[in-house]
């Protein structure tokens, strides 16, 4: 009965600090006379009955508040795991003695969710603040929707100590020149807010439709070419859909052809690939295992410094090369370029770095995901290969052809809601904040579990079915915007959004084209390694058609 009532109160209070957002928002905007959907001041003035009640609204929700404020409960309360004593919880991801493990993570979150409810404390983990697990949709789009200007993702210590400390003189303290990856504040919205308005625009996505259609078609003959006698890929068919992502994005971050399919030992392509595959291995260890590498340089994390430089330098002869064309041409044609003009040579550099530090992993994995579970349903093949076929009519892709195809894009939201390449993402929270009616403290790492979530009932109908349609006929399937957000949300929301889809459809489209895909070994299952990818030898039989 206690509990009962306790929940009655939290969704009081839930529903009344939504008012209270939106109508402190009008109030604030009415005295400055700034703008919530543009124009509401203007509106609100006109209308002074709609002021009147906004303003009692606005205090009959302070009154609920204060009523309802003691219903809200402790941090001590958040049920979880139980640390012990020195070891925290940390001993539970030892190998063979604690029953977590890093790899399986998902499984990790799927039982807590089971075991401990929609919001789980995962605290005592060593050298990490507490972490809330929260599993609940409503809440995530409450979280999200409240950021302030500079939200703050936890995430990669270990970068940021290679950019803040052992290569200061480059990118500066904190609060310089630093780039978004691994970055907060005021520095990350100075940078942010700079590259965004190139990066996040559509148009400047569609620009390389043509050169990444290119590249789409070189990855298409590559395959024809590494085939065995059956038809089927090697079983490191991963590393090479890592060439085909790291040569597309060295086209958009680097305005060049890399020359990934071409490599051949020592040649400065293949020294990037192998740095870019380094760092990869290395940061998923050096950030979810004990972090000695805090404590005194171990092996892996002078192998990452070593990448990192790598992935540097060869960033920055691009970079310079851009610069010198800028200058010759007189203007810009390029990502690139737009950078260098808008923002100058080093953030243009520093971009460039970014964009290939999580631009290259998350793509390359989505789509050997994508094309694992393709292979597995021929009839969406069908369906797929029917949509392009009729939109194409034998003519090469240009822009705007892939807006044309609503049943592809369908497919790779279907692929991210059931196995997104980044099962949670996170924010650490800048002041305290109340989450599913428990008192959560600045500091605390709150991890939106999008995996856990996007393969709940609660929030898709049929959730452990493959089935595309869910996208476009939506009145049809339960669906909850911030159940799967597979690039995230809000300010902080994936930079390079526009171009992984450009590169996923585009390569998707082609691959359809040419090709029937089968799968006849054992089922894989998938795994953290750092992205959630299939485990195991992706041997992906290839039909032409
Ligand atoms: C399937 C492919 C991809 C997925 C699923 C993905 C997912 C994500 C997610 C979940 C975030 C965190 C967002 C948040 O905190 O709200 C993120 C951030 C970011 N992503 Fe992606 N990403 C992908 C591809 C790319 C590509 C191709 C690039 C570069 C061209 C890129 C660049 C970035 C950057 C720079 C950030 C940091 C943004 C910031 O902190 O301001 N991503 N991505």
């Amino acid at each position: 009965m206690r509990n009962r009532l306790g929940v009655v109160k939290w969704r009081i209070r839930s529903l009344s600090e939504r008012k209270l957002t939106t109508s402190a928002r009008c109030f604030k905007a009415i005295d400055n006379g700034s703008e919530i959907g543009n124009n509401f001041p203007a509106r609100a003035a006109q209308c002074p009955i709609k002021v009147q009640r906004a303003r009692s609204t606005h205090a009959a929700v302070g009154t609920v508040l204060d009523t309802v404020s003691s219903a809200v409960k402790s941090w001590d309360e958040v049920p979880g795991p139980k640390p012990l004593p020195l070891l925290g919880n940390t001993w539970r991801f030892v190998p063979y003695i604690g029953g977590y493990s890093v790899e399986h993570v998902d499984k990790v979150c799927m039982s807590l969710r089971q075991k401990y409810g929609k919001c789980v404390k995962m605290a005592g983990l060593l050298g990490r603040p507490d972490m809330l697990f929260v599993f609940d949709a409503g809440e995530v789009e409450r979280v999200f929707r409240g950021e302030d200007a500079a939200p703050h993702r936890p995430s990669m210590p270990s970068l940021n100590y290679y950019k803040h400390t052992l290569r200061k003189d480059f990118f500066g303290a904190e609060q310089d020149c630093a780039g978004v990856i691994a970055v907060h504040g005021d520095s990350w919205a100075a940078f942010r807010t700079k590259v965004s308005k190139v990066a996040l625009s559509t148009s400047s996505a569609a620009q390389y439709t043509v050169p990444v259609a290119e590249v789409a078609d070189a990855f298409v003959n590559r395959i024809r070419q590494i085939r065995d006698e059956n038809l089927e890929t090697p079983g490191d068919f991963l590393n090479e859909v890592n060439k085909w992502s790291l040569e597309s994005l060295g086209l958009i971050a680097l305005d060049t052809r890399l020359g990934c399919f071409e490599s051949v030992e020592g040649s400065e392509s293949q020294r990037l690939i192998d740095a870019v595959h380094t760092f990869f291995l290395s940061v998923g260890e050096l950030e979810l295992r004990a972090p000695w590498w805090r404590i005194y340089p171990t092996a892996m994390f002078r192998r990452y410094v070593a990448a990192l430089d790598t992935i540097l330098s060869v960033t920055l002869r691009h970079v310079e090369r851009a610069l010198k064309e800028c200058e010759a041409n007189g203007g810009s044609k390029s990502l690139l370029q737009d950078l260098v003009s808008a923002a100058g040579s080093r953030v243009a550099a520093v971009a460039a770095l970014d964009l290939f530090l999580v631009g290259i992993d998350t793509t390359s994995n989505a789509v050997a995901s994508t094309l694992y579970q393709l292979a597995l349903r021929p009839e969406v093949q069908e369906r797929l290969h029917e949509e392009i076929t009729k939109v194409l009519q034998g003519r090469p892709l240009t822009p705007g052809d892939i807006n044309q195809m609503p049943y592809l894009k369908a497919c790779i939201k279907e692929v991210l809601r059931m196995f997104p390449v980044v099962i949670g993402n996170g924010r650490q929270l800048t002041k305290d904040t109340v989450i599913c009616g428990y008192n959560i403290p600045k500091g605390t790492q709150v991890i939106f579990q999008h995996y856990v979530m996007g393969n709940s009932e609660e929030y898709f109908t049929n959730a452990s079915e493959f089935r595309p349609e869910r996208w476009i006929q939506r009145s049809m399937y339960k669906h909850h915007a911030f159940a799967s957000l597979p690039f995230g949300f809000g300010k902080r929301m994936c930079l390079g959004r526009r171009f992984a889809e450009l590169e996923m459809h585009i390569v998707l489209c082609k691959i359809v084209q040419a090709f029937k895909m089968e799968y006849h070994h054992q089922p894989l299952d998938y795994h953290i390694h750092p992205m959630y990818t299939p485990d195991g030898p992706l041997r992906l039989k290839f039909i032409d058609r």
